[in-house]
């Protein structure tokens, strides 16, 4: 029987030098869920990602995907599991267009072998087909269908975010990662980002570890929130309940703008 847990955290430890960036951290993220990471800055929130994504050693503690042991698995191996991401300063080609960038996203999925691919067999074919329908797809599902031969570099910012969104996407990832998905979008960008993780939710049934500012944006799309502070969980529950602790509040004290977002209700 396959477990409702996706990926399962257990007393995971970082320490850098003199820092323990993250300390005897344990989670759960269910399959289908939007599972959201907060806290101030340095709480540990991006150092649990690039655990996730291998580019960071555990010290201590272990990482399980999808049944999988995953402190074990290379960095380059992790996007073949079914592992896709997002980041906080976008990584496209800019020279490329936006169904060229799907379709470099997509490639890592494609299994054949260098003869196939040489003598271009049916399989490669139906690869190919296969893969040109999943990347349509995407482009239908996020509304890109207006930019989809253009070129990256010529987009305005909040398009090239939906466009990042759609590369990871066109992996048809079992688990995405958004790194701050509303950095550096306006108030309406956010919104829109609001409606795509939901329908990324509902329609794909992707599940979603995000970390994430906004938090108007974290109540409006998160089933359960993470806070951290100085490396540790500090709450963990419904978006609510957890922006209404007592001991996350007092953690967010130390910046006044923190500690309003902590009081803003869903963005419109
Ligand atoms: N590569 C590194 N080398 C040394 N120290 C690091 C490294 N990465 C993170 N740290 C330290 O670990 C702690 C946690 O940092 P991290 O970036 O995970 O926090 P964060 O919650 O993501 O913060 P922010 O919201 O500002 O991005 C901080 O004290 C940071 O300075």
């Amino acid at each position: 029987m396959t477990s409702s847990v996706l990926l399962s955290a257990r007393n995971l430890s970082v320490r850098f030098g003199g820092v323990l960036a993250v300390n005897n951290v344990s989670f759960d993220v269910e399959r289908g869920e939007v599972f959201t990471l907060i806290g101030p800055n340095g709480a540990g929130k991006t150092t649990v990602f690039n655990l996730i994504s291998r580019i960071y050693n555990a010290t201590a503690g272990t990482l399980d995907f999808d049944g999988q042991r995953l402190t074990h698995v290379a960095p380059h191996d992790v996007a073949g599991l079914g592992i896709a991401r997002t980041f906080q300063n976008i990584e496209l080609f800019e020279h490329a267009t936006v169904l060229q960038n799907l379709l470099i996203g997509r490639h890592i999925r494609r299994r054949a072998g260098i003869w196939s691919e040489l003598l271009f067999t049916r399989t490669v074919r139906e690869g190919e087909r296969e893969t040109r329908r999943k990347v349509e797809e995407v482009i239908d599902l996020l509304s890109l269908q207006h930019y989809r031969d253009t070129l990256v570099a010529g987009l305005p910012y909040g398009v090239r975010k939906v466009v990042e969104l759609a590369r990871a996407l066109a992996t048809q990832p079992k688990l995405l990662l958004l790194d701050e998905p509303s950095s550096g979008l306006n108030a309406e960008e956010t919104g829109d980002m609001a409606f795509w993780i939901k329908d990324i939710q509902r329609d794909l049934h992707v599940t979603i570890l995000m970390v994430e500012h906004d938090m108007g944006l974290v109540s409006r799309v998160s089933d359960r929130v993470l806070a951290m502070n100085q490396g540790e969980v500090l709450a963990l529950g419904a978006p609510a309940v957890v922006q209404s602790d007592p001991a996350v509040i007092e953690a967010y004290l130390g910046s006044v703008d923190d500690v309003e977002s902590l009081r803003r209700g869903p963005a419109a």
